[in-house]
């Protein structure tokens, strides 16, 4: 109601309403009131309110080019604060209750019970830690408009980082498509420059990024004269359905793009770009003393210079200058994975555009907005809120996900936590869909005096011949530049974590720079997520990995971060963090209880007693709030379940294994390594992704102890069904009054385990799982049922 009357009123009504008055001037009161109203309502009041308002006569109290705007909470608190002290009521009952020795079938079941205790303390904390991304979610809009009626002759000038490692499982054509899609952003092009970086220097690599610095020429002005979305041809293409596809220009651009990616696959599966193509274009000669993907000398070519005038469009329109760098590589010297690619890219870019706003993309992350650069801009030139604003980060979202996530997703991290985070001061940087301010990036402090100008001009023309250049700016890309400098350190992305970005990012907001977190209704950008379980263990044991090194480093948000950061924002960093010390409480959970049934010994109250009641409420409670909370999110019922799999199979393989390597790299004795995630997927293998059956494959350590821990609780389970049929030993209804959250933990867990079950006895396809894991999973987790029940 309140929308259609701003919208009748048109004109100066802000007297009338003061929501709308303290939005379109950017007044600081708007927490107090915005309580009222909800994001939507907000964003159309807002923009009814902008139509009203001739551009002249309004543009003074148009200046804030963002809005901020406080979450309502949903009730989820009440049922959290509940949840909280039932928590608490629970680890009452285990601390007064513990077994004296000897009692209730000796020693063990003390030390089971103290067991459980700790995890159960553990769960405990580490649950008000996720609550702690709960309290405070805010969400931002942006005044494109604004933006452009303020700024437009003066926007900075924006460098776009695209970053890609190997050609054999980051296919040429796919990071193609995502240079493509930076190229034709809404942005004058003389302003944007892109940059690739390719970690093989694979000449494959560079041929695709000339085929599509020629096929951009059509591309680019195509996307702007229909207004294209997405603007990756590969996805737009796939978007059509037959009858948007009749016209005469879509079948010649369409043509265009097929011809030049089936020259691009010819020359993958050929492994070597034609000799012709070579002859064409002298550039290729640099392949000439490459020895192999680990072993090569800088590359650095300038494909498209914006400043040269002849270089246009069909439409007679600049280009974007596109640039293709691969960086020296040496066995002798460590290469810093991504974070020494940005970095080496942040020094080349300076040299040829320096835009002072830095985006960056992996290769299969392409630009699903063609507004993004604009939506970024808005919070860095906002004139209230801009100075303290160091990086804008989007969410992760992927392209290839199925109704049911079958791998789990960063469903409720995107739409609940990062909006937590904000509200703390900022978001984590998570690497891909990030815009930087290139001074924060460089290690600069944040200071209220000295504000950053971004506005830019257009880059002057060079005096210095391409080739001369490019001769200059390959030192800057050699393996030997960073010796003996801050780079790594205290300038640029940091080294020695597997989470560069993370790292960066908490190192950029201790020194007072505040972050954005934007996910805006049409996804800025969609990449490839993993397609096998094998692949999704292995990015989260990276993950996991490199959080807890942070917290182990003398970065450590808990020390180093304390005073600087907001104790909110430390809290949301632990989360994290702790990421893999969950693992040890979710394995002793998930075995011990169920290895006590086979003995008939109770790890928890009993239904008739008060005790119960607790641990009822705690286990129902979080259920719910965790289930509403993924529909909430826009995930299924299904998805909900898949989602519940994962987080086992995470804890109790990725996390473990993190856990332990980084034991290992406390005391020296292992090496950061980053195993990149594969994004293409073999013909039968996607086939069974789509069908959302979980790809097991091949022999892993991980899927050992997934496939021991699903055999153990099944032999659990078995083992009490027989106790209770065959021995009588004791009553079903006795065994169920003392037992029954045990009994039922075991279940869920057998339960949960259904698919893996079928993967390692029934199914024949390539996804089952491996004979030998078949026999090694049910003899270790046989052995150990047999000998708790002798020792127990
Ligand atoms: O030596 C390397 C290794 C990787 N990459 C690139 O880094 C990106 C991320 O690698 P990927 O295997 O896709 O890892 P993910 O786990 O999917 O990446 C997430 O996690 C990384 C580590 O936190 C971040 O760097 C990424 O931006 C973020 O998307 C890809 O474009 C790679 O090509 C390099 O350029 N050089
Ligand atoms: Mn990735």
């Amino acid at each position: 109601m309140a929308t259609e009357k701003a919208a009748e009123d048109g004109g100066d009504h802000r007297q009338h309403h003061p929501i709308l008055a303290n939005l379109i001037t950017g007044i600081k009161e708007e927490e107090q009131v915005e309580r009222e109203l909800d994001v939507n309502e907000i964003s159309e009041l807002c923009q009814a309110h902008c139509k009203g308002i001739p551009a002249s006569q309004g543009l003074d109290q148009r200046k804030a080019t963002t809005e901020v705007c406080e979450f309502d909470d949903d009730g989820s608190g009440q049922l959290a604060e509940k949840c909280q002290t039932m928590y608490q009521q629970a680890d009452h009952f285990r601390l007064c209750n513990i077994p004296k020795p000897g009692e209730n079938g000796g020693g063990s079941s003390r030390y089971g019970w103290l067991g459980m205790l700790g995890a159960e303390l553990w769960f405990g904390f580490y649950w008000l830690l996720t609550q702690s991304l709960r309290w405070n979610r805010v969400h931002r809009h942006t005044f494109r408009d604004r933006l452009l009626l303020r700024y437009e002759n003066e926007l900075p000038r924006v460098d776009v980082f695209v970053c890609m490692a190997d050609p054999a499982i980051e296919p040429p054509v796919m990071v193609i498509n995502t240079v493509l899609s930076v190229m034709a952003y809404n942005y004058p092009p003389e302003k944007l420059s892109v940059y690739l970086s390719d970690d093989a220097g694979s000449e494959l690599t560079f041929y695709a990024l000339l085929e599509a610095s020629r096929f951009a020429k059509n591309w680019i002005p195509y996307c702007k004269k229909f207004n294209v979305e997405p603007r990756s041809p590969a996805a737009y293409f796939a978007s059509l359905s037959v009858s948007d596809q009749s016209d005469a220009d879509f079948s010649k651009i369409k043509r265009l793009y097929e011809d030049m990616a089936n020259r691009i696959d010819v020359a993958c599966k050929a492994g070597t770009v034609s000799d012709q193509a070579k002859l064409e274009y002298k550039g290729f000669s640099k392949w000439d003393s490459y020895t192999s993907k680990k072993n090569h000398a800088a590359i650095l070519q300038i494909l498209i210079d914006s400043r040269d005038e002849e270089t246009k469009d069909i439409d007679g329109v600049r280009l974007p200058t596109l640039v293709y760098m691969a960086r020296e590589k040496h066995p002798q010297h460590f290469h810093n994975f991504k974070a020494g690619a940005m970095n080496a890219l942040l020094r080349v870019s300076s040299e040829i555009s320096n835009g002072p706003v830095i985006l960056n993309v992996d290769c299969d992350m392409y630009s699903n907005n063609s507004n993004s650069i604009q939506d970024a801009l808005c919070f860095f030139m906002d004139e209230e809120r801009s100075h303290e604003i160091a990086f804008v980060q989007f969410p992760q979202s992927f392209e290839n996900s199925t109704k049911n996530e079958i791998y789990g997703s960063l469903r409720v991290l995107d739409e609940v936590e990062f909006h937590g985070l904000d509200g703390y001061g900022g978001p984590l940087y998570t690497g891909t869909g990030c815009f930087h301010r290139r001074d924060t990036l460089y290690g600069r402090e944040f200071s209220k005096e000295a504000r950053i100008d971004l506005k830019s001009s257009c880059p002057e023309k060079m005096e210095e011949y391409v080739h001369e250049l490019e001769e200059r700016l390959e030192r800057l890309a050699s393996s030997m530049y960073e010796e003996n400098t801050q780079w790594g350190n205290e300038i640029g992305l940091k080294y020695g974590c597997p989470v560069e970005d993370v790292l960066t990012g908490l190192t950029i907001q201790c020194k007072g720079w505040k972050s954005v977190y934007y996910r805006p209704k049409r996804k800025g950008f969609l990449g490839v997520t993993a397609t096998t379980l094998d692949q999704i263990l292995v990015q989260h044991k990276r993950w996991s990995e490199g959080d807890l090194m942070i917290l182990l480093s003398k970065y450590s948000p808990v020390r180093y971060g304390l005073g600087k950061l907001n104790p909110g924002l430390v809290l949301g960093y632990l989360t994290y963090c702790l990421w893999s010390p969950n693992c040890l409480a979710t394995l002793y959970y998930s075995i011990v209880p169920s290895l006590y049934l086979l003995r008939g010994t109770s790890l928890f109250p009993q239904v008739s007693s008060k005790w119960f009641l607790p641990f009822a409420y705690v286990i129902i409670g979080e259920l719910i709030h965790s289930f509403t909370e993924f529909l909430w999110s826009g995930g299924t019922v299904l998805g909900w379940w898949n989602e519940q799999r994962i987080w086992l199979y995470k804890r109790t393989s990725s996390y473990i294994f993190a856990f332990l390597d980084t034991m290992l790299k406390l005391f020296g004795s292992s090496n950061t390594t980053f195993i990149v995630t594969p994004k293409v997927t073999d013909e039968d293998v996607l086939l069974r992704y789509k069908q959302e059956k979980m790809e097991f494959g091949s022999a892993s350590s991980m899927l050992t102890i997934l496939s021991t821990l699903a055999m153990l609780n099944l032999f659990c389970l078995v083992g009490l069904v027989k106790i209770l049929i065959l021995t009588r030993e004791f009553e079903l209804k006795y065994a169920f009054e003392t037992m029954a959250l045990q009994i039922l933990l075991c279940g869920v867990l057998v339960f949960v385990n259904m698919p893996l079950y079928n993967a390692l006895f029934f199914r024949q396809d390539k996804g089952k799982i491996p004979s030998s894991i078949v026999v090694q999973s049910v003899v270790f987790a046989l052995s150990v049922c047999i000998s708790v029940e002798l020792v127990l």
